[in-house]
């Protein structure tokens, strides 16, 4: 978050709800915005933090440009009031989002975390670190991305938790879950990924300009 820990406090409410965008952020795009924002409606949170990764562990380091320029570019998303960017993953010393969650967790009791990811985040998944652990962690929401929803939604983490998904219509109660429950949000897709910008010429794009028409996406075809 803007190098800030403090949270809120919300209306007579004992918990935040507060959604974890995790990323590379290299660089950061219009597709961020769209699942964070979606995920604040949907879910009905309080923030989102898009959490800037010092290094995926499994993302070559080649090409992962410094972790200094890839918060800059989170931040420019961020409006420092729902959407925020924070540097706290590397502040804690974790490259391991089941290690990130654990610290995460101890150093803000007061807050229902919740893993927010698109379609290809949901099909890695099984190659995490502690991976069905994780979700007994943490309640998951995962929105679509092309090409990438159906394997989401027939793959191994979506087979693992058959028997907690929860329909888009009750997302609301999501956050308040206790793990393992997950469920998808449904909604417009964007084709823009950090790879395309990468290959149209870095970070020399305005973000907040750049992205594909976006298309609805049901998660019954992708
Ligand atoms: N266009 C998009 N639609 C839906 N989810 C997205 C989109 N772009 C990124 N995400 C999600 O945002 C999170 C962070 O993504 P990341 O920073 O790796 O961007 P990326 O575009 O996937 O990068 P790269 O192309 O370098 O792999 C992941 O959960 C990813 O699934
Ligand atoms: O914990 C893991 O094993 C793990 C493996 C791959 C990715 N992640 C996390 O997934 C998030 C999305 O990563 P990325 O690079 O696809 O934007 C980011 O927070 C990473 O730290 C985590």
């Amino acid at each position: 978050m803007t190098r800030r820990d403090t949270i809120p406090t919300w209306g007579d409410r004992r918990f935040a709800r507060i959604g974890l965008l995790g990323g590379s952020f290299n660089p950061a795009h219009c597709g961020h915005r769209t699942i964070a924002q979606r995920a604040l409606v949907a879910l009905g949170l309080d923030q989102v933090w898009l959490m800037v990764s010092p290094g995926n562990p499994l993302k070559p380091a080649a090409g992962m440009a410094p972790f200094a320029r890839r918060f800059d570019s989170a931040a420019s998303l961020a409006d420092g009031h729902r959407l925020i960017a924070t540097d706290i993953e590397a502040r804690l010393g974790t490259r391991y989002t089941f290690d990130t969650l654990g610290k995460l967790q101890t150093r803000f009791p007061n807050v229902h975390f919740v893993w927010l990811t698109g379609a290809d985040g949901f099909v890695t998944l099984p190659r995490w670190k502690g991976w069905k652990r994780l979700l007994h962690r943490v309640p998951v929401a995962v929105m679509p991305r092309p090409g990438q929803t159906m394997r989401a939604l027939r793959g191994a983490a979506a087979h693992y938790l058959a028997h907690y998904r929860l329909s888009s219509g009750q997302a609301r109660l999501l956050p308040d879950l206790s793990p393992p429950v997950w469920t998808f949000l449904p909604g417009r897709q964007n084709g823009i990924s950090a790879t395309s910008i990468r290959q149209q010429g870095g970070f020399g794009v305005d973000v907040g300009q750049t992205g594909t028409p976006d298309t609805f996406n049901s998660g019954d075809s992708s």
